[in-house]
């Protein structure tokens, strides 16, 4: 478990991390989710107290990092890939940490496996991919057997299989109920391996959310119609919770609210010709830009010039 309460931290005149609270709890994977120089990574220095909070507190497992007699078997964190002695081998890397940390070397040969680092195990880390970096980096944050894991972006730079197994493992750790804490600033990553988001921008908290709220938030499924008489579809469909959208004098509306099958039986009870009927969810993605665009520092130019009119009937 991870609880930040008011945690703030300043550089001189910036502000990275701005009064966040959340709770990250276990038995799910936690998506730790914003646009770049959002303060995740400084955040998840706090946690581990490789920074000291300018105000506020974050406590793992009920007390600060600091204070915890093992903190290694509290929690184990990937911050920083090839964070790793060049010369030495992942095995000595490995038994080294577990030395200074009264970890038996019996828990070494499990996180070499675990991490699929077996036949890589005695070479020079030094000559290590990015990909079996970040899994030496897994393999040193799994040692301990941490209740509470936390990887920041740990699937930047891999390839699709590195990727797989990442995903594979967060959900595994998840289910052996760890408390697992994940950053990106990729919604699509994660959207596949969290249940749960935390959302920050500009060092504020933006949303503390699933992905399924998320979604709806972002104006949930909408629904394309074209039809002979979209005038009168819309009135047919009007009502309670429902929002129609369409352009002046085309045929097709946008629904949200109803199914595609309400809309095409509304149609059809009432002999209104339907040419197209397409469901469309709404993209995380979409959904993500949506809720973060004031807190991107730097934008690309984009326009979009069509008039709309919008028939919203209140819920
Ligand atoms: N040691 C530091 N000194 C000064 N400013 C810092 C320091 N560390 C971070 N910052 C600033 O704080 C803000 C938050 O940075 P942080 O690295 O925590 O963001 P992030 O969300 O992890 O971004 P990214 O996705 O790019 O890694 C940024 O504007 C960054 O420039």
């Amino acid at each position: 478990m991870i609880e930040a309460h008011q945690l703030t931290k300043r550089y001189g005149e910036k502000t990275a991390v701005d009064g966040l609270d959340f709770t990250v709890r276990p038995g799910a994977v936690t998506g730790f989710l914003g646009p770049n120089g959002a303060g995740k990574s400084t955040t998840m220095r706090m946690i581990v107290g490789l920074d000291a909070p300018t105000s506020g507190s974050v406590r793992v497992n009920g007390r600060r990092y600091a204070e915890h007699a093992a903190p290694l078997q509290e929690v184990g964190a990937l911050l920083e890939a090839k964070s790793i002695h060049p010369g030495r081998s992942a095995f000595n890397h490995l038994m080294a940490q577990a030395h200074t940390h009264g970890i038996p070397r019996r828990r070494v040969d499990e996180v070499i496996e675990l991490t699929g680092l077996q036949s890589v195990a005695r070479k020079r880390a030094g000559a290590f991919s990015l990909g079996m970096g970040q899994r030496l980096g897994i393999a040193a944050a799994l040692l301990g057997d941490p209740a509470t894991v936390m990887l920041d972006e740990p699937v930047n730079g891999l390839d699709p299989e590195g990727v797989l197994w990442i995903r594979n493992l967060l959900t595994s750790l998840a289910a052996e109920g760890r408390t697992v804490f994940v950053s990106s600033h990729l919604m699509s990553e994660v959207s596949l391996v969290a249940d749960h988001l935390i959302i920050v921008g500009r060092g504020k908290l933006l949303a503390d959310t699933t992905v399924q709220e998320l979604v709806q938030q972002a104006g949930g499924d909408v629904v394309k119609v074209a039809s002979a008489d979209p005038s009168r579809l819309r009135s047919l469909l009007a009502g309670p919770g429902v929002e129609i959208t369409g352009r002046t004098g085309s045929e097709e509306l946008l629904v949200t609210g109803r199914t595609a099958r309400e809309i095409g039986l509304t149609a059809a009870e009432h002999g209104i010709a339907v040419f197209e009927l397409t469901p469309r969810t709404v993209s995380l993605e979409e959904a993500f830009m949506d809720l973060t665009r004031d807190a991107v520092e730097y934008h690309g130019t984009t326009t979009t010039t069509e008039s709309t009119e919008t028939t919203r009937s209140a819920a």
